[in-house]
């Protein structure tokens, strides 16, 4: 029997930021056609359930604790809260009430058609979507993206806890919410939870400090913000088994039943809503990975061109949080643009010549802003990352204290830290933790992926009274040190 093919140049499965970049910059500027298969939401996790309405939370507490800090304005706000309702208004506009009309409507006037439903492999660059087989000429895209991991802890699926979907679309606060996790959803979700004015806010953290893999101090510094801010952090302590005798299924981001108790061995707590930040897994299970060879489940490697290794041919790539490199919007859109580029210089039988064929970036110089109270941004590498990947290495730190910042607000608490490769005289990685730090991180990812030498960073003079002033207050603490 012959089988009946839809047929595009490009396939993407996976319409989140990731899949879409792919798909626009594979066909740019030519006559190919694509096909962009999503089963939820053309915009993906980050547009509707994670970067946006995370950050569309986060800002209301972040504007109103400065104008708390700041003479002047202080003495004319008329409430010390954030208005809830307000602010989940201003949440559902940026996620534009779940309707993706408007990516569509990018999409199509791109080029790209979209394929609604769940896309699954069925062979070398055959794509089934239901009744629908698609056939590839050139190239598939897998950017299937993650989903939230629930850790196996007896009761707690079945006490249908809150993931990060329902912590940032929530429609209603628990008065008392308990946190599983010390990563980066945790620490922002406990960040917005407390300024929107839950009273109690207990974080559950296996390890002695909340994010890890950042710098030291980062996790100290956050760690006394969010408990400035009333939250409590249990360090040291995971659930041992959660009990929820009344669940009800209410749906995204309303609470799912009665109070939850949970048993930590030592003691138990009684809560109104549990929140598993535990992590991520890959949205592979039913992707048909087998039917080319690969093993279903686990995060797609690639190789710096974004194709996918041991496929055993140059047809099939993975950009995104799917391929486990680097799992942040930006770097999955950067990887995006890269294979889109390879796609398309493969497909017009041109070397792939020059570095814009190859993700050089995702791996050791990417930047990363969490928005929590106070604000972390770093590139590139830690210190201890910068001595297990072998580097010979200086540090220099200091707390952030220029006229930038006392102007910025009263009595600002910042820190940073440079680390140098002393072979080469340049920077590693870069960390600030502070109010409004955020702005100050792409000069540093410029400084690491530019690889500019320390005496030419004399030279880039930070403009006064600017909080980047710090830079140059490292490079004399480095002259001096
Ligand atoms: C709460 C939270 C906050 C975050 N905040 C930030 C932030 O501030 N900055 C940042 O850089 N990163 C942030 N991240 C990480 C960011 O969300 C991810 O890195 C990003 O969404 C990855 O993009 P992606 O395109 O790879 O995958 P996704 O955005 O997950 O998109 C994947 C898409 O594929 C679809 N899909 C899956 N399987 C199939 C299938 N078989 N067929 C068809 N479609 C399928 C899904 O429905 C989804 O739409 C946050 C994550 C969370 C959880
Ligand atoms: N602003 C941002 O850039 C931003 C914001 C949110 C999320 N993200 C990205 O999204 C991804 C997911 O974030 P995340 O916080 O879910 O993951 P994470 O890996 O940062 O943190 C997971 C946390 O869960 C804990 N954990 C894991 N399994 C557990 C278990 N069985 N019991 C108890 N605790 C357990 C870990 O110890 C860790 O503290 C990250 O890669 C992150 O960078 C980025």
């Amino acid at each position: 029997m012959v089988m009946a093919y839809d047929m595009y140049d490009v396939i993407v499965i996976g319409g989140g930021p990731a899949g879409e970049n792919a798909a626009a910059y594979a066909i740019a500027g030519s006559d190919r056609t694509a096909a962009l298969v999503e089963r939820n939401l053309v915009g993906g996790e980050c547009s509707y359930w994670a970067c946006i309405p995370s950050k569309a939370l986060l800002r209301p507490g972040h504007v109103l604790d400065s104008a708390r800090s700041m003479p002047g304005v202080r003495e004319q706000l008329s409430s010390q809260t954030l208005d809830f309702e307000a602010v989940l208004s201003r949440r559902d506009a940026f996620v534009s009430h779940h309707n993706d009309s408007s990516q569509i409507k990018w999409a199509n006037n791109n080029g790209i058609d979209i394929i609604r439903g769940a896309g699954r492999l069925a062979g070398e660059r055959l794509v089934e979507v239901g009744d629908q087989v698609l056939r590839a000429r050139h190239a598939v895209v897998l950017a299937t993206g993650t989903t939230a991991s629930v850790p196996d802890v007896p009761g707690l699926r079945a006490a249908l806890p809150w993931t990060s979907r329902d912590a940032t679309n929530m429609h209603e606060l628990p008065k008392r919410v308990v946190i599983v996790g010390g990563g980066v959803v945790a620490c922002e979700c406990a960040t917005w939870l407390a300024a929107l004015g839950a009273e109690e806010v207990i974080m559950l953290v296996r390890g002695k400090s909340l994010l890890p893999k950042a710098e030291a101090f980062v996790g100290e510094m956050v760690a006394a913000g969010l408990r400035s801010n009333g939250v409590e952090i249990l360090f040291s302590t995971s659930p041992k088994g959660v009990v929820r005798p009344e669940v009800r299924d209410t749906g995204e981001g309303w609470i799912h039943g009665g109070p939850v108790t949970v048993d930590l061995g030592h003691e138990t707590l009684t809560t109104d809503e549990i929140v598993v930040a535990a992590g991520r897994a890959p949205s592979t299970h039913e992707l048909g990975l087998a039917t080319v060879g690969l093993t279903d489940g686990g995060y797609v490697g690639v190789d710096d061109h974004m194709t996918v290794l041991r496929s055993g041919n140059d047809w099939l790539y993975a950009v995104g949080d799917v391929n486990g490199r680097s799992p942040l919007t930006h770097m999955g859109k950067y990887q995006a643009r890269v294979c889109g580029d390879v796609i398309a210089a493969r497909s017009e039988k041109r070397a792939l010549e020059g570095s814009r064929y190859c993700a050089t970036a995702d791996l050791q110089q990417v930047p990363q802003v969490i928005f929590t109270a106070p604000e972390v941004a770093s590139v590139g590498l830690t210190e201890s990352a910068a001595a297990s990947d072998g580097f010979d290495v200086t540090t220099v730190e200091l707390d952030i204290a220029v006229a930038g910042s006392s102007l910025l607000r009263n009595k600002y608490k910042g820190h940073a830290k440079l680390v140098i490769n002393n072979h080469t005289q340049c920077l590693l990685g870069a960390t600030f933790v502070g109010p409004e730090v955020g702005e100050l991180i792409h000069a540093a990812t410029i400084a690491v992926v530019g690889e500019v030498p320390l005496d030419k960073l004399w030279h880039a003079v930070p403009a006064f009274p600017t909080v980047s002033e710090v830079w140059l207050r490292l490079l004399e603490a480095l002259r001096d040190q």
